[in-house]
């Protein structure tokens, strides 16, 4: 269990490392570390040959999302498909136990006939969102757990929202603790106002699998026919409903450029990590950023000293472009599959301000505050305003712990689409995070 607590300790440092952001890497403790940990948890029992995917619990607080988490390990358990990890295992901080909520989000992994998963279960409280946000931004899919008792209350909304934001695509949603419910009218309204709101944030209301059941009868093995055989039906409408996301390898080429040279008699060399894709010796690409798309050849690749024919993600490679004046390329530009990805100035984000003691600011910001922008590798001054309409928007303040909606505008622009992850950072020091969530120009 040792992997769970430090995913969680882990799980801020995940979400900001996961805003790209090279120079600041340094100050946040090796996050892909912890979070292989995390993964390789019981997976030295399971088979590698299914397909992995990241999935949790999201919504409004005490609606069983941790119950369910343990139900499920549980269940899947008795096939062989998990490690039981109970309730208090799950929520196991003083805090946590002390309160009956969840606070930080926590990992757990089974297997179905068909899949692997990585299950991260997120506090539902209001003050622990930010939490959430970490939890979710990792999720390829989620569970979104709504009380029959109670129906859908802010942050199932909330979530909902978020999940949006953060690039989940589809969800299946569990209606819990229906053994404190007797009128089945009551069940429907709930199902009814599910598919609804998750209409209203673009997820497919109609065709999303909802699943009534009860979570903490089947942890306690009890009415069998709401508890153990709702959750198989949950984990097989997340086989089948949830989609596999594309992995790395098989996106299109995106290689973040770090670096530039000129080798004499043979040409202009860029360097940097492959961040997805493939890129074989020979194939076109475009140099996106500060102004520029512009094709090129990539006619060699290199690798520690030697030339090779391809190049993958994670791979730190130089490449070689014909046709290319150095003064042509500078880092913060991407080299891309053509026609992958779009340059933009302008986009629409959800921000997360860090608090003093998180490291970052002491004081509030108001609009048209201006930090640099860290995308991927490129630093660009940003300017921060609220989106047209806000009412106020000049007296609006953004406190630090906020987690808001604004305009970005870059003074020059870079390769970016939705889902793109950033860092704002002011004097050395990093005071936000963000998600590009609409492009606008
Ligand atoms: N009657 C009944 N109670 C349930 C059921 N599932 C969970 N509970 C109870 O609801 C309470 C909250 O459950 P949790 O699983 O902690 O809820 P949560 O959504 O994880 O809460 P946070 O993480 O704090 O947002 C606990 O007392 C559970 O025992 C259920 O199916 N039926
Ligand atoms: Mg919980």
């Amino acid at each position: 269990m040792l992997q769970v607590a430090s995913c969680r300790a882990a799980s801020r440092a995940a979400f900001l490392a996961r805003s790209s952001l090279v120079s600041a890497r340094q100050h946040i403790q090796a996050p892909w570390t912890l979070n292989a940990v995390c993964r390789r948890g019981y997976a030295e029992q399971f088979s590698r040959s299914k397909p992995h995917m990241n999935i949790g619990t999201i919504g409004h607080v005490d609606h069983g999302k941790t119950t369910l988490t343990a139900a499920i390990t549980k269940v899947l358990s008795q096939a062989g498909g998990a490690k039981f990890t109970d309730y208090n295992q799950i929520d196991k901080a003083p805090e946590e136990k002390a309160r009956g909520i969840t606070i930080n989000s926590s990992h757990v992994e089974y297997e179905t006939a068909t899949r692997h998963y990585g299950h991260i279960d997120c506090p539902g409280h209001a003050d622990y969102i930010k939490n959430m946000i970490t939890g979710a931004a990792q999720m390829d899919g989620a569970i979104i757990v709504v009380s029959a008792a109670d129906g859908q209350m802010p942050q199932t909304r909330e979530h909902l929202l978020l999940a949006r934001q953060v690039g989940i695509k589809r969800l299946v949603v569990f209606i819990n603790k229906i053994d404190t419910i007797s009128d089945p009218e009551m069940l429907e309204l709930v199902e009814m106002e599910m598919r609804e709101l998750l209409s209203t944030y673009e997820f497919d209301g109609e065709n999303t699998p909802i699943i009534m059941g009860s979570a903490l009868s089947a942890l306690e093995g009890k009415n069998n026919e709401i508890g153990q055989e709702k959750i198989m039906e949950l984990t097989k409408a997340c086989d089948e409903w949830l989609e596999l996301p594309l992995r790395d390898l098989e996106k299109p080429f995106l290689l973040p450029i770090e670096d530039v040279f000129s080798i004499s008699g043979r040409g202009t060399v860029a360097t940097g990590r492959v961040e997805r894709g493939i890129a074989n010796k020979g194939t076109d690409v475009e140099i996106i950023g500060y102004g520029s798309v512009k094709k090129a050849t990539l006619t060699g690749i290199e690798m520690f000293h030697k030339e090779l024919d391809r190049a993958e993600a994670g791979d730190n490679m130089g490449a070689l472009l014909r046709g290319i004046k150095r003064e042509e390329l500078r880092r913060g530009q991407v080299l891309a599959a053509p026609g992958s990805i779009k340059p933009a100035k302008k986009f629409k984000a959800s921000l997360y301000i860090l608090t003093k003691d998180e490291g970052g600011r002491y004081t509030p910001f108001m609009q048209n505050y201006r930090p640099q922008c860290f995308i991927r590798t490129a630093d660009i001054t940003a300017s921060l305003t609220w989106p047209e309409g806000t009412a106020d928007a000049n007296e609006k303040m953004v406190m630090p712990g906020d987690n808001v909606e604004m305009i970005c505008d870059l003074v020059f622009d870079v390769a970016l689409e939705v889902g793109t992850r950033f860092t704002l950072r002011e004097a050395n020091k990093t005071i936000g995070t963000g998600l590009v969530s609409e492009i606008i120009a």
